[in-house]
């Protein structure tokens, strides 16, 4: 049986990207970090000389593939700031928004997590998670995984950066972070990663029966 499109939003360093990846494994589907693609254009910008220029910006946006994105690379808090900067720009959404449509158009399915999955790019899905948890446990979360990859990171500036990027995704005109109506919500402050997953699953499983 298809899993069809499953949709997982959230705000940043929620946990979406892990459940994500389980999930897809576990139905056999591909997966879209829908952040990598925001990430990969301003990295774009960052290298050639800055932010400001949009026209440049809804360019790169156009120009990228989701294929080859060095994901590790830009997992950095400076690219994540700043792919939160161009990820405001409808004409950079616009850009984006057929490439992540087709990679969700696929036989058999596919998870895409983000912020606009389950509101904009598939409002049809299967299933639509919402993924949260409060900034104190997200900003640890994320200064953990910081400091195993050797980078630099300071509890104080992670949870600043969570709350900027959070208000900045939240507040914006273009497509904010928000929990679509039909989005089940599921909060994993006190849950470990394979509690969380397990109530993923069992939320899915739900949806799908229903
Ligand atoms: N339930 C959990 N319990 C503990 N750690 C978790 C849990 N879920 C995820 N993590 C860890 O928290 C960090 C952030 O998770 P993840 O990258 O999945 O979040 P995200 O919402 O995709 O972030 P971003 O929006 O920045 O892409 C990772 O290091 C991950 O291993
Ligand atoms: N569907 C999406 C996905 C991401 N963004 C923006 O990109 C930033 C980085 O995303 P991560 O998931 O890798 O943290 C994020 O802060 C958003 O501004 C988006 O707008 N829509």
């Amino acid at each position: 049986m298809s899993a069809g499109v499953i949709a997982i939003d959230g705000p940043a360093a929620s946990g979406k990207g892990t459940l994500a990846r389980r999930i897809a494994a576990a139905f056999g589907v591909p997966h879209l970090d829908t952040g990598l693609l925001y990430r990969a254009v301003a990295a774009r910008c960052l290298a050639a000389g800055g932010l400001d220029d949009e026209a440049a910006s809804i360019a790169a946006a156009r120009a990228l593939e989701v294929t080859g994105l060095d994901a590790e690379a830009l997992r950095s808090a400076e690219i994540g700031a700043a792919a939160s900067v161009v990820a405001a720009r409808p004409g950079v959404r616009a850009a984006l928004m057929d490439l992540q449509r087709r990679f969700a158009a696929q036989p058999g399915g596919a998870v895409l997590d983000g912020r606009d999955i389950g509101t904009v790019i598939c409002p049809d899905a299967a299933a639509k998670l919402f993924v949260t948890a409060t900034p104190e446990v997200r900003a640890r979360r994320r200064l953990n995984e910081l400091l195993g990859r050797g980078a630099p990171a300071t509890y104080d500036a992670v949870l600043a950066d969570i709350r900027t990027r959070d208000a900045r995704d939240s507040g914006r005109a273009a497509a904010p972070l928000l929990q679509a109506p039909d989005a089940l919500r599921l909060d994993t402050t006190d849950l470990d990663i394979e509690a969380a997953f397990a109530a993923a699953m069992a939320l899915i499983a739900g949806k799908r029966r229903a």
